[in-house]
């Protein structure tokens, strides 16, 4: 069973209901996502390993520590890139590994269309982000991807989440962690989460949606 991370912090939740928000603009939704992948980032790395070093300040060596992984970032386009702006601001040493896919609003399938991976991988975790997890299909096929390239342990943040796609992680993938902002009532029959805020591709990036959301 993965587990899931519900953020009970004030300011994730006043940031989600500006980003639900019908009458949100783009330029507003996008600093919205980052902020809100910020916040949510802090709490996903609350956990990973640091080593001791010894830093020399202006008075003499302090005992410090630095994290131990080399941590990756992988936005899961398209909607995925403005939380990778908000990761990279707090890990900024970190790679970022692109990975393309859409969901076929039809069959419901993710398709593949870019993925951007080293022949020589070093990660030892991966952040994966995607705003949305709603049947779970896009997420469960981009930790198969990242495992099939060797990355021993991954994390998924997401802004909102269905009790649906949960669900289905759960079962693909219980070895991987869900960071969530909130997870939402349910599925619409498009499959879409309710009440959710809508596309949020479309709504970071100004275009058209091209299916009823309803
Ligand atoms: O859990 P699922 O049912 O797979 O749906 C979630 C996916 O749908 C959205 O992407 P979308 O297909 O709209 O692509 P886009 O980011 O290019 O808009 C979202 O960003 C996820 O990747
Ligand atoms: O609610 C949803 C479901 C899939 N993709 C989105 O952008 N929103
Ligand atoms: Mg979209």
């Amino acid at each position: 069973m993965s587990s899931v991370y519900a953020s009970s912090h004030p300011i994730v939740h006043q940031k989600l209901a500006a980003l639900r928000g019908v009458a949100t603009r783009p330029p507003e939704f996008r600093a919205l996502v980052r902020s809100l992948a910020l916040l949510l980032g802090q709490e996903a790395t609350a956990d990973l390993p640091t080593r001791e070093v010894s830093v020399r300040t202006p008075l003499g060596p302090a005992r410090s520590f630095v994290l131990a992984d080399v941590v990756g970032i992988v936005p899961v386009l398209r909607a995925g890139l403005g939380m990778a702006d908000g990761l990279i601001e707090l890990l900024p040493e970190a790679e970022v590994w692109h990975i393309g896919l859409y969901r076929d609003e039809a069959t419901l399938r993710p398709m593949e269309y870019y993925n951007k991976l080293p022949a020589r991988p070093r990660l030892t975790v991966a952040l994966v982000v995607d705003p949305m997890l709603a049947t779970g299909g896009s997420a469960v096929r981009t930790c198969e991807i990242l495992k099939a390239a060797g990355v021993p342990r991954l994390k998924l943040i997401s802004l909102i989440a269905a009790p649906e796609g949960i669900a289905r992680m759960a079962q693909a993938m219980p070895d991987v962690p869900i960071h969530v902002g909130a997870v939402d009532d349910r599925l619409t029959d498009v499959a879409f989460i309710y009440p959710g805020l809508g596309d949020a591709g479309d709504r970071q990036f100004g275009t058209t949606p091209d299916r009823h959301e309803s």
